[in-house]
């Protein structure tokens, strides 16, 4: 199916595939409020799609819009082809999920995912095979006589899933369909929910603001920010070339340095020249370097290398295995970088407060921002 092809897949291949959906210059206004500010973006045939970012920058506004519960004021919204701008709702092809369960509590699970199967009057044998189905594919099929509040959270949640799956939709909506659950719950559902989209095939959209599920459940991620999309990727895309500072703060842990370009290929921070890929950038231009905590190297041969720099700790955090070491010139001051080492592999006199360290930070881990943009 095309899911297994679609996980993955490089950017060009694909935009060979016709998308499944297309939004085209979408805005949404609430009164003087630009909740999207004209957003186009392109979802493929059985792609597993995360909108990630902060609260209120829109991400579940676009879902709304998708779902036509919230018509968006302008643009439109093309699925499989077929323009559903101004369609209603109960006309569009999509099941979705909301983070509060939203099931009845007066009906039993059976009953709750039986229900949008008998709206669209479905034979009454051929709605209990396909609930029996369901239950079985969400993990509950002897729970079908319960009531939703006979079962725990994460249980509701699959109802939930199973409910919205029933009808078989070619679109799933999914509007943070994990984050009232607590954190063992959650990474569990998160698996599931990943494998059974992939099973089925379905094309699925996803409102998270935690970044973890969407690296982890994701095709790809559309990161969004006050109303734009900043970046759209592969989880690993975004992870190791953010395009923006932004992207680069939002996603991981980065160490942000403030410099100035001095050539083509060098930088100073606070004095000391790094070796590092300008491009076309004015010297004396000012800019924000980036660089992942994990990108930081301690160097441990003596004699004087590119790009090293001899700091202090800080101060440091014992992780359990890890431990996090914040680097600065002076103890005292604000800390300058901070990078994680493996607990057993670092002595614990070695590690003290105070304690000089020498790193470097390696010219193809640096990417440059402008100043300010974050
Ligand atoms: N019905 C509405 N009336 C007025 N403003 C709204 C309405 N719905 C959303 N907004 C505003 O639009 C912006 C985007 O809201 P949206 O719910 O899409 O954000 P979000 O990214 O999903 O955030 P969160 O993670 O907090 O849910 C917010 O500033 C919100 O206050």
């Amino acid at each position: 199916m095309a899911v297994a092809e679609t996980a993955g897949m490089s950017k060009a291949k694909l935009s060979t595939q016709e998308p499944f959906l297309r939004i085209e210059n979408v805005i949404k206004r609430f009164g003087e409020f630009v909740a999207l500010k004209e957003i186009s973006l392109e979802i493929y045939p059985g792609e597993f799609v995360c909108f990630l970012g902060p609260s209120g920058c829109g991400k579940t506004t676009l879902l709304r819009a998708i779902a036509g519960l919230d018509i968006q004021s302008e643009g439109r919204i093309y699925q499989n082809g077929e323009d559903i701008s101004a369609l209603p709702p109960s006309e569009r092809d999509f099941g979705i999920v909301f983070q509060s369960y939203a099931l009845f509590p007066n009906l039993t699970v059976s009953k709750n995912v039986a229900y949008g199967l008998e709206n669209r009057r479905m034979p009454r044998q051929e709605v209990q095979r396909r609930v029996t189905e369901l239950l079985e594919l969400v993990g509950l099929p002897d729970q079908g006589d319960k009531y939703p509040a006979q079962l725990s959270g994460g249980q509701q949640q699959r109802v939930a899933l199973a409910r919205a799956l029933a009808p078989s939709p070619n679109l799933l909506l999914l509007d943070e369909p994990l984050s009232a659950l607590d954190a063992k719950v959650r990474t569990h559902l998160r698996h599931e929910i990943k494998l059974l989209q992939r099973e089925l095939g379905v094309t699925t959209a996803m409102v998270t603001h935690d970044q973890e599920e969407a690296l982890t459940m994701a095709d790809r991620i559309v990161v969004m920010n006050h109303g734009v999309i900043e970046q759209v990727g592969t989880p690993e895309q975004i992870y190791r070339e953010p395009e923006s500072a932004f992207v680069a703060d939002f996603i991981g842990a980065m160490n942000f340095l403030t410099g100035e370009v001095t050539g083509q290929d060098s930088i100073t921070i606070e004095g000391r020249q790094l070796r590092c890929e300008t491009g076309e950038l004015a010297v004396g231009k000012a800019v924000t370097l980036a660089l992942r905590p994990e990108e930081v190297e301690v160097q441990t041969d003596t004699g004087a290398q590119d790009n090293s720099l001899d700091l202090k700790i800080v101060y440091h955090e014992f992780l359990g295995p890890v431990v996090r070491l914040h680097l600065g010139w002076e103890v005292g001051q604000a800390p300058l970088l901070r990078l994680e080492l493996p607990a057993e592999q670092t002595r614990a006199d070695s590690l003290k407060n105070g304690a000089p360290l020498t790193v470097r930070l390696p010219a193809r881990g640096l990417r440059i921002f402008g100043r300010g943009e974050r």
